[in-house]
Parts: structure tokens; C-alpha cells; sequence
């Protein structure tokens, strides 16, 4: 899939579990590009202060807020001819949202504080660890701005569901790890392996890369035997245990905060986002659009579950198989 996105100059919308290997799949698509002697410029939103992250994107004119020293180039100009990967696009606020849209129906750049504008060529290759679709129906995502970016998605599935594939990374690590370390490592046990192809690897291809590169740290030999992988895997375990009960703290957040437009479907996005703090974060839209954006929304939520969504919106469910087939009609 990566050879065949890479030439076009589509937005390539990446998703899959953290350690999957988003960011290394970002670059490959670059370098098996036409841009590949353009740059390549990452930014990540989970990184840096959502209000820096205009500035980082579209850059600013001297004075434009407290701090602005010096007059500075975004991230979109500086990728012009090349591409441009935004990690963690989930993490955006809604108001910033806007202006990526805008960025991305254009191509035209202005920076913070700045009159002038310039239009430039730039791939787009966004990240995430979410679920896109969820963010969207729980109105932490703009639609709009989902559907422009998502037109080649590419979802890279945990390593826990890649079969044998896990024996071929392991090999590959083990001899480019030995290698680093002045390790002589050339093969594991068949116990070894059969130990790597039961374990659910919460962390992915960076829990199983370390796991190898701290039993090459650890022992000597050529053949790497399973008690030295049981060692650095036990560290894993607990780790992946810590990581696991976050993740389940996060989502029980997470399902709450999603059943909160359907609680109160008339109100504006959620503080939580950010929105309610930015200037033009709240956009008016047509009502019919809020109430096609609230259906879909529940029957999203309700795993497309027409029956259960109509109960939850309260109405029946033969108003909502009429509306849907209408907007069928429409599009
Ligand atoms: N197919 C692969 N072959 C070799 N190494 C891989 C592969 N996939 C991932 N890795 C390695 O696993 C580690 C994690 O990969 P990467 O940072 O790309 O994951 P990610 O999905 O972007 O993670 P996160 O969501 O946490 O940012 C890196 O060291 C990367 O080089």
C-alpha cells in the first residue's frame, strides 16, 4: 500500500494502535515519493500547546503575540514541494481545525499577525492512535476536515494480529540490535519464538524491539534462548499492565465524553476541546446539517444500530431510515 500511495499526491490518513509503526510508514510513503529530495517536516499535536501549534503550522509575523521576537516560517511553507506529516491529528482543536481546512482547500498560507499570503504544494499525511471514525462521531473531529484527509487510509494493525510477522521483525531486530550492541545474537530457541507468538504485545513493534534490544544488552551468545527474553519481557509485562489500566481509565473517560452530544446534541463542542476558547471555534451551520451530523453521530455511537439510535434520539425508527434515505437521494 505504501508503493502504490506513495507516487500520488493524496492525503494519506494513517491509523493504528501506538508502536504500530505510523511514523516510520509516514516516512517510507516520503521517501518512495517524488517529493523525496523535498523536505519532510513533522509536527506533532500531542507535543506542543495547541495555541503554538497555529504559529508551528502557518508561522508568524513579528509582534503578531507576547513572544513573537522574530518574524518565522511555518511548517507549510517550509514543506512547500515536499510533505507534511501531522501526528497525532486527533489532539487538534476544533477552532485549528477550521484553519487546516481552509489550508488544505487552498493551499494558501498566511501566517499569524500577517496580511500577506502564500500559496504552496504540500502532501499531507496525518496519524493517529484513536479511532477517527469515533473522534468524528463524538464531535472531537470535524467531519469535513476527517473526509479531506482520510482519501487514501492505510490502518496498521496491532502486531498482536500479525501473525508470523512478529517471528520476521524479531529476526530482523535481533541481528540489527546485536550488530549495534557488538553482540554475536544470531538466532533465537524455538522456545523463544513460540514465547513471542503467545505473548499480545500491548506496545507493538516498540515493545518487541525493546524487549530484544534489552536481552542483547543483557546476555551474550549466538543463540538467544527464552528464559533471556523472559527476563526483559517480565519488565514489559508490568509496563504494558501500568499501560493497559490507563487505557481503560481513558476510555471509560472517552465513553462518557462521547455520550455527551447525544445527551445535549443542541449545545456547542465540548470545552473540553478547546473550542470554546478560540475565536470562530463555533461555527453556524444550516440546522438540517446539525441534525444530519447528530443522526449520524448516534448511529455511530450505536454501532450503526438504526433501531437503538432512534430509541436514544427518541423518535422512530422509521423517521430515521426516511431522513437517511433522503440524504441517500441527495448525495
Ligand atoms: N515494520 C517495521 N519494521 C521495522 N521497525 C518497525 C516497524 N514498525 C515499527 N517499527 C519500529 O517500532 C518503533 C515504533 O514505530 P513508530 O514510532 O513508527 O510507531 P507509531 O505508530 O508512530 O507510534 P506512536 O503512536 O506511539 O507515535 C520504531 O522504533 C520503529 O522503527
Amino acid at each position: 500500500m505504501i508503493k502504490s500511495a506513495a507516487p500520488s499526491r493524496a492525503s494519506v490518513f494513517i491509523s493504528g494502535e501506538s508502536g504500530t509503526g505510523k511514523e516510520l510508514c509516514a516516512m517510507a510513503l516520503h521517501r518512495h515519493s517524488p517529493r523525496r529530495h523535498a523536505p519532510y517536516i513533522v509536527l506533532n499535536m500531542a507535543a506542543l500547546p495547541n495555541d503554538l501549534i497555529e504559529s508551528e503550522i502557518f508561522g508568524h509575523k513579528k509582534g503578531a503575540f507576547t513572544g513573537a521576537t522574530a518574524d518565522r516560517e511555518g511548517a507549510a511553507v517550509k514543506a512547500h514541494g515536499g510533505t507534511l506529516f501531522l501526528d497525532e491529528i486527533c489532539e487538534m482543536d476544533l477552532a485549528l481545525q477550521a484553519k487546516l481546512l481552509r489550508f488544505l482547500q487552498t493551499g494558501v498560507v498566511q501566517p499569524l499577525g500577517s496580511d500577506e499570503t502564500r500559496k504552496v504544494d504540500v502532501r499531507i499525511i496525518c496519524a493517529t492512535n484513536r479511532d477517527p471514525m469515533r473522534e468524528v462521531a463524538a464531535g472531537r473531529m470535524r467531519e469535513d476536515l476527517f473526509y479531506r484527509l482520510h482519501v487514501i487510509p492505510i490502518d496498521l494493525p496491532p502486531l498482536r494480529e500479525r501473525g508470523t510477522d512478529i517471528i520476521g521483525l524479531a529476526r530482523s531486530f535481533l541481528h540489527e540490535l546485536s550488530r549495534e550492541e557488538g553482540k554475536s545474537f544470531e538466532r533465537f530457541t524455538e522456545e523463544a519464538e513460540t514465547c513471542m507468538l503467545g505473548y499480545d504485545w500491548p506496545g507493538n513493534v516498540r515493545e518487541l524491539r525493546n524487549v530484544i534490544h534489552t536481552a542483547v544488552v543483557l546476555y551474550d551468545g549466538v543463540v538467544l534462548e527464552q528464559p533471556m527474553l523472559s527476563r526483559s519481557l517480565q519488565e514489559s509485562l508490568q509496563k504494558a499492565q501500568a499501560l493497559k489500566e490507563q487505557t481503560l481509565k481513558n476510555e471509560n473517560a472517552g465513553r462518557l465524553d462521547d455520550m455527551a452530544p447525544m445527551i445535549a446534541m443542541d449545545q456547542p463542542p465540548s470545552p473540553q476541546s478547546g473550542a470554546g476558547k478560540a475565536e470562530g471555534a463555533v461555527e453556524i451551520e444550516p440546522l438540517a446539517m446539525t441534525e444530519e451530523r447528530a443522526i449520524r453521530r448516534a448511529i455511530a455511537l450505536c454501532d450503526g444500530n438504526i433501531t437503538r439510535a432512534a430509541g436514544r434520539l427518541e423518535v422512530s425508527p422509521s423517521t430515521l431510515y426516511r431522513k437517511l434515505q433522503s440524504w441517500d437521494n441527495k448525495a
